[in-house]
């Protein structure tokens, strides 16, 4: 087969196999299917590989740049291991485009991140060859230690229950997060069945943006202090498979005498037994290198290997993001098909407001844990470089960080995707609402995000954050209004205060030249009609929190055209709540509907709270609408929300139901 080699055609400037004609990886369905493979053909279905998955991703968009680094470790991978025996683990998943071809899936990977077509991450519920599901960062050693030393307890228990190797692999960016250090302190003492545990750090050198900090600088050092190792070296250096006791102490003495000479390296320090630096895109010399790992039970071992983002595509690798995430390209020439530029998106509207303040308040300082683009920090960088925190990734340190700098009496900006923020909870509710300490925090991509689907969800901050006493919480309708919370949150140094805003362009709106400061729970009227309106069977009021506010209004022509046009306002806090305006609108309408883009437990609950609480629940119809309590697939935001029950229709319907007006009646 070998001498099969695919005609080539040029893209981009880089060459690759002519898309379409995949002798190789056309005999691959699963991993077996190229177990018996010579390293030449292996080398062929990598080539085919990476050229498959451009020609797929540029049809759909997704997480390019991850993908092609890892062609030819993914085909090392499954070449040499037993999966899905053996546990292949991704670290976030969204580097597993390969990983999806070679294990069963290649028919629908261009339906990745489609409605209804594959997850652009890892899912269990996918494939056995997915051992565990991810997109958030840094968990793949602790549950590929759980999987190794759960494999070793089931060995014991059941003879027929052979070992297995777990293989974690972890990017350069996601091993900076404490999670990944937390599991690796635990690696070398969890006890048995730890030493089937195979930890590949992917290191390009690239996280979205630059990878920052002492971590990654070490990995700098140590990748140019050491030339790529041989697979001479490596021979010696696999030590042989030796009775516990005696390899316990064999190793330890082989760790002194490196640390002797070289300098141990900090993965050594922890108990791994680390080789590298190795060429991550000499398939060759992975196939031989993961063969040697897989027949030692020496481990921890922590592979590092040297990979390039982007890599074998040039428009990627030339690209100063590395092609991290694209929309649709044309693979000639690498141009990404972004659609018309709509309104200025949430995510610029905070950040241009937040640079302006910044220039006449230098307290203001802005953190983000490793997104600094998405989260539009990367202007305020500009501005004030001085001022702006990359962190790494690392949601946890970076609330706490901003948390000491309050106490210096700095206005810290923590500027953290409403999903990434969980990882930070308990440094949330224990660093800083505990002690009322004024973090302002910017908490981007709120309510249903499209193609990345549940697991990037901004579901469940209004939850999680309103529960917490002394928590403020708002939500903007529309860009202006984010303008004014910015402008809040600057000023507001009573205690912690969040502002959640969404995924996406705002309304088109003409934005004033500067946010005014808003009072503090306080919302307003957008229009006043259901109280004249309810007749005998009484009005219909619809508070809405957020960027609902535009589905609401479409809702109250509907209902308008129905006879029966509503009271609509905006919450704008999500707490405290407007306990005046709650009141009214339940004292006056007959039915008094909530609506926010946010899992049951949020606005509505504090609103239907305090409606229990005082009584008023006992005369109005209160409903109630979040996001339904089921996980949403990934899918346009639009068809998100549809499926949620989020949209004008949803409301008309709640609202006519429940005054007891059927639509049929109504349109009689
Ligand atoms: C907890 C968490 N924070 C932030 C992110 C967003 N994120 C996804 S991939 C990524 C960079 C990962 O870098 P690295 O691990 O080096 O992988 P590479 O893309 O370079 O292969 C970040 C910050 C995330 N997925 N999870
Ligand atoms: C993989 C990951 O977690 C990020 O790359 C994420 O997909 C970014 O999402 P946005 O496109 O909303 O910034
Ligand atoms: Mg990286």
């Amino acid at each position: 087969m070998a001498d099969q080699t695919p005609p080539t055609t040029a893209t981009g400037g880089a060459t690759i196999p002519t898309l379409g004609r995949f002798p190789a990886l056309d005999r691959v369905t699963y991993p077996s299917d190229m177990r018996n493979f010579s390293v030449e053909q292996l080398k062929q279905v990598a080539d085919e590989l990476r050229a498959e998955t451009i020609d797929a991703v540029s049809t759909t968009g997704g997480h390019l740049g991850a993908s092609l680094g890892v062609v030819e470790l993914t085909v090392a991978l499954h070449a040499v291991f037993d999966t899905p025996e053996d546990k292949v683990i991704w670290d976030v998943g969204h580097q597993a485009y390969p990983h999806k071809i070679l294990t069963g899936r290649r028919d629908r990977i261009r339906t990745l991140r489609q409605p209804g077509g594959l997850s652009g991450f890892t899912r269990r519920s996918e494939s056995t060859y997915d051992p565990f599901g991810a997109a958030h960062s840094s968990t793949s050693i602790s549950a590929g230690l759980g999987m190794a030393v759960a494999h070793h307890l089931r060995a014991e228990e059941d003879p027929s229950y052979r070992e297995r190797s777990v293989i974690a692999v972890i990017g350069d960016g996601s091993i900076s997060a404490g999670m990944a250090y937390e599991a690796m302190n635990n690696a070398a003492v969890a006890g048995p069945g730890a030493e089937r545990l195979i930890v590949i750090l992917n290191d390009n050198e690239m996280s979205i943006a630059p990878p920052v900090g002492a971590m990654s600088n070490y990995l700098s050092r140590l990748m140019s202090s050491r030339k790529f190792m041989g697979l001479r070296e490596l021979a010696g250096k696999v030590v042989k498979k030796l009775p516990a006791p005696v390899e316990r102490t064999a190793r330890k003495a082989d760790e002194y005498a490196r640390g002797m000479i070289t300098g141990g390296t900090l993965f050594e320090e922890l108990g791994f037994y680390y080789v590298g630096p190795v060429d991550g895109h000499d398939l060759p010399q992975l196939v031989a290198i993961l063969r040697n790992l897989r027949d030692t039970d020496n481990g921890p071992i922590l592979l590092h290997v040297i990979t390039e983002k982007g890599h074998g595509y040039r428009p990627a690798e030339k690209a100063g993001d590395k092609y991290h995430a694209v929309a649709k390209f044309n693979v000639v020439t690498g141009e990404q098909k972004k659609g018309p530029s709509g309104p200025p998106s949430y995510t610029s509207v905070f950040a241009r407001e937040l640079v302006r303040r910044a220039a006449t308040d230098d307290r203001i300082t802005a953190v983000t844990a490793a997104m600094p683009s998405g989260t539009g920090l990367d202007a305020f960088a500009k501005s004030y470089p001085d001022r702006f925190f990359d962190v790494g990734i690392a949601e946890q340190h970076a609330v706490t960080f901003a948390a000491g700098m309050a106490t210096e009496g700095l206005r810290p900006f923590c500027a953290i995707y409403s999903t990434f923020l969980q990882r930070a909870y308990d440094q949330v509710m224990h660093d800083v609402v505990l002690q009322k300490l004024p973090v302002r925090f910017a908490i981007d991509r709120a309510g249903l995000v499209g193609a990345d689907g549940a697991t990037h969800a901004g579901a469940f901050d209004l939850a999680y954050l309103g529960c917490l006493p002394g928590m403020t919480l708002m939500a903007p309708s529309d860009e202006v209004e984010l303008l004014h919370m910015t402008a809040t949150a600057t000023e507001f140094d009573e205690g912690p205060i969040g502002l959640r805003y969404p995924r996406g362009g705002g309304l088109g709106l003409d934005l004033p030249a500067e946010g005014q400061v808003l009072e503090i729970g306080k919302g307003r009227i957008i229009r006043e009609m259901g109280r004249q309106a309810g007749g005998e069977k009484g009005g219909i009021a619809i508070l809405s929190l957020g960027p609902r506010l535009a589905e609401a209004l479409k809702a109250a022509d509907m209902l308008a055209a129905h006879g029966l046009p509503p009271t609509v306002a905006d919450a704008r806090f999500a707490k405290p709540i407007d306990v005046e305006l709650v009141e009214n609108l339940a004292r006056n309408h007959a039915v008094l509907i909530t609506l926010e883009e946010g899992s049951i437990g949020g606005f509505g609950t504090q609103v239907g709270h305090h409606l229990a609480r005082t009584g008023l629940l006992d005369n109005v119809r209160f409903r109630p609408l979040t996001l339904p309590d089921i996980f949403i697939d990934h899918n346009s935001q639009d068809a998100q929300y549809e499926q949620a029950g989020l949209t004008a229709p949803h409301i008309t319907k709640t609202a006519l139901s429940a005054l007891g007006v059927s639509l049929t009646e109504q349109t009689a």
